[in-house]
């Protein structure tokens, strides 16, 4: 993949980033909106939409953006594409309107119904995750980016901790799913050893992933495309996959429905993780 397009899918997500600031920044008294969903909305959501919709639609001629925060087009329409952005402009509202920074711009183009480069940006800790493809002659490309400057970043080996006496390290949704990460969690010690588990906001759980801060997040509890397309790119380009309950990547853009199934990402998939993660 083009590096240049991966800078270039940055700085509009660092753009968006500044107008979500803007809105959680000022004094005014937040305004909550609830969707169809029940899922809730914000000026920030709306105000960060506003700039990346425009910004990618101009950056690949004739490559269609799917955001969150627009009307969704058809199937019939959508089946027909073969690259497209997808967007989703705040992902962890919820952590947005507690206050506590959990919240990203995602950014991710999809090929063939794969994500190929993605961007995770979180504004309030100025840090950028992303993650392109190789080439014929290009290597995948995965990285962190901070104020400090930028690491190539690699999801960690299990094996290695585990014979350390290290706990398997989870990441889980502070607001998703728990009953289902709890039994788990009794499997994963019963056959294995010690869980410690981390909740998180948003997208931010793939990424923590993909740096080889844990080994696991389970999703047991409903996404949509546009809340993991991003992260999943930096977390495969960082060498860790996405799998769903039967061990199949997750891929997009094939069904009239855009929810994901449930899934799992694996940072170490050397590891023998099905006797585990499947029932
Ligand atoms: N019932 C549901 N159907 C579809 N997606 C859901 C959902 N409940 C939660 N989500 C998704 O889960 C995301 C939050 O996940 P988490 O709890 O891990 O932070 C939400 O992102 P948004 O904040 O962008 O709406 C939303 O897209
Ligand atoms: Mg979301």
């Amino acid at each position: 993949m083009d590096k240049a397009l991966l800078e270039q899918t940055i700085d509009i997500c660092r753009r968006a980033g500044d107008a979500i600031l803007e809105v959680y920044n000022s004094s005014a008294e937040l305004e909550v909106d609830t969707k169809a969903d029940d899922s809730p909305v914000t000026a920030a959501d709306l105000a960060a939409h506003r700039v990346l919709a425009p910004a990618l639609a101009e950056l690949l001629d004739g490559v269609p953006v799917l955001s969150e925060e627009q009307e969704m087009p058809s199937f019939e329409e959508r089946r027909q594409w073969q690259r497209y952005w997808i967007v989703d402009p705040l992902d962890g509202t919820k952590e947005f309107i507690r206050r506590n920074g959990e919240f990203t711009v995602n950014v991710a183009l999809i090929d063939g119904g794969e994500p190929v480069l993605g961007v995770v940006y979180v504004p309030v800790l100025d840090i950028t995750y992303a993650g392109c493809r190789g080439g014929a002659d290009s290597e995948a490309v995965a990285f962190k980016r901070t104020a400090d400057g930028e690491t190539p970043i690699r999801v960690r080996a299990l094996q290695p901790r585990l014979d350390a006496g290290e706990p398997v390290e989870l990441v889980a949704s502070r607001s998703h799913g728990a009953g289902a990460v709890d039994r788990l969690v009794e499997r994963i010690e019963s056959a294995v050893g010690e869980v410690a588990c981390k909740n998180m906001g948003s997208s931010l759980k793939l990424c923590l992933v993909a740096e080889g801060a844990a080994d696991l997040y389970p999703r047991l509890a409903p996404t949509c495309e546009w809340d993991t397309a991003a992260a999943q790119a930096v977390v495969e380009a960082a060498g860790g996959t996405v799998v769903d309950e039967e061990f199949r990547l997750l891929r997009y853009n094939s069904k009239d429905s855009l929810l994901n199934p449930f899934f799992y990402v694996i940072g170490d998939s050397s590891f023998d993780w099905r006797p585990l993660l499947t029932k």
